[in-house]
């Protein structure tokens, strides 16, 4: 293809690819940190608006063709099916389930499976197109998938669980595939899940463990995968305190929203740190003592079975006033949406970094912008999982095994480099953090796009 390969970075679409480009009607730039006419434009929007209002910010940015825009929003496929399942009583239930596969561009589809009761198709339709981004802004080799079942696991006994984890298989298996569709943890599932999906895929295909990442590190999974969102995520609060100026985490005060996977993990690494987690907060409630939270006693506690409520080293607090409890970094690393117009100006923090997927909305951000609150965006501070992720996938294809300390600096390493990109176009373009990443990962996504072409 005679196109000009010059790189997109920093520069409009059109100047760069005129074949792509011609003909195609063009937008006028306007400053992504204008958020004025917000307000105006809409009032609650859905997740999937939600994600698209932020990559059109980083569109208009960009002065991306209009046309082109569509192809980068939407979806490329979404799958819906609905599981039934005999459960222990007898009765018949059923359950509806989602794929979406958002792009592929860059590689094959990659991305979590959630059990949630807030899961339906436009929250799936929003974090498939997060992690395309997402493994854009990290830069590996996959696009964007994600999966969700509308269950409330704690319904259901773990023999009904693993009937509907492999009924959820059996129903997606023409659209999962090594080199297809690989899907991963999320909320409400880990390495279990993944080891019955591996399982109930291997049952078709043969031995097959790079359909699945996360899986347990004695069938095929990634030791320091289980760690690696916590991990990341405290990388990057490493990497932008050290941009900022702000020293080490040592002594710094945060506060952590969902204490399942990445909450627990990021809080115990933040210990390790030396840092003082001052509050966190599960679905039920909260638990806050201002000279820092014992950890590792917390999570024991937790392990067995307790409520955050009972634990005696420090006060409950109802969940809701887990985003207003006074600290350096507020984590965000439960569900999303949390950060609304309605609380954003009662947050009393320094910095928000994004764990969860999608936790700030887009009313939220504005108002953050505005008050000077630093926010580290979720597709980049969440990307240690997906990174690990690919990690998995490799040693997986090469039937290798890696030593924990291995990926865990090889993790590092492209936490450092993914911030470094965002760093720079944030410093040298003027726009916040969010923006920069996305303006990164779309440039990354059309330029594999286009020089694949269309036909
Ligand atoms: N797992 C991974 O590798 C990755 C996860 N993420 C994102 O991180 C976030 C957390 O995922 P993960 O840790 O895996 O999920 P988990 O299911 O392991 O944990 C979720 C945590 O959030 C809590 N929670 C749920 N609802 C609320 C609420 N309304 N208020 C406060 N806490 C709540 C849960 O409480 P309870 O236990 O009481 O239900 C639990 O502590 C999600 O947004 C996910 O998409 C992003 C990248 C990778
Ligand atoms: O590990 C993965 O492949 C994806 C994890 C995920 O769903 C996410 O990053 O949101």
């Amino acid at each position: 293809m005679a196109l000009a390969l010059g790189r997109l970075q920093g520069a409009g679409l059109s100047r760069l690819l005129p074949s792509v480009a011609a003909g195609l009607e063009t937008c006028g730039a306007r400053r992504a940190t204008d958020g004025a006419e917000l307000h105006q434009r809409r009032t609650k929007m859905s997740h999937s608006e939600a994600t698209n209002f932020y990559i059109n910010e980083a569109l208009e940015h960009l002065e991306y063709p209009k046309r082109l825009r569509k192809l980068l929003l939407t979806p490329e496929r979404e799958v819906a099916v609905e599981l039934a399942l005999l459960r222990d009583n007898g009765e018949v239930a059923t359950f509806n389930a989602y794929r979406v596969q958002h792009d592929n561009s860059r590689g094959p589809y990659k991305g979590g499976l959630r059990f949630h009761p807030d899961v339906d198709l436009d929250d799936v339709r929003s974090l498939a197109s997060l992690m395309t981004w997402k493994t854009a802004v990290m830069d590996i080799p996959f696009g964007g998938a994600k999966g969700g079942v509308c269950v409330d696991p704690r319904d259901l006994s773990e023999r009904e669980l693993e009937i509907l984890t492999r009924k959820l298989v059996q129903a997606l298996r023409p659209i999962l595939g090594t080199y297809e569709d690989i899907p991963a943890p999320d909320m409400n599932t880990g390495a279990r899940e993944m080891a019955w999906i591996f399982d109930e895929y291997t049952k078709f295909a043969g031995f097959s463990p790079g359909i699945v990442t996360g899986k347990p590190v004695w069938l095929h999974g990634s030791l320091g995968r289980e760690a690696a969102t916590g991990r990341g995520t405290v990388f990057a609060i490493r990497e932008l305190f050290k941009a900022q100026g702000l020293g080490e985490i040592k002594n710094k005060s945060f506060v952590i929203q969902g204490f399942g996977n990445v909450g627990s993990w990021a809080a115990q690494i933040l210990y390790e740190m030396g840092g003082r987690v001052v509050a966190v907060a599960d679905a039920f409630g909260a638990v806050a003592n201002e000279h820092g939270l014992e950890v590792p006693e917390l999570r024991r506690h937790l392990a067995d079975r307790h409520s955050l409520a009972s634990f005696s080293g420090g006060v409950v607090l109802p969940k809701e006033a887990i985003l207003t409890v006074p600290c350096d970094v507020l984590i965000p690393a439960a569900i999303g949406g949390v950060i609304t117009e309605e609380n954003a100006a009662d947050l009393q923090c320094k910095i928000v970094v994004e764990a969860a997927n999608g936790p700030t909305t887009p009313e939220a951000d504005q108002i953050l912008r505005q008050r000077g609150v630093t926010v580290l965006p979720d597709i980049y501070t969440n990307g240690g999982g997906v990174t690990v992720s690919f990690f998995e996938w490799v040693q997986n294809l090469q039937n290798f095994k890696w030593s924990e300390e291995e990926v865990n600096s090889k993790l590092d390493r492209v936490m450092v480099e993914a911030f470094q990109g965002i760093w720079e176009l944030h410093t040298e373009d003027k726009i916040p953090l969010r923006v920069a990443a996305f303006v990164k990962a779309l440039q990354r996504v059309t330029r594999a796009r286009v020089h694949r072409g269309f036909d």
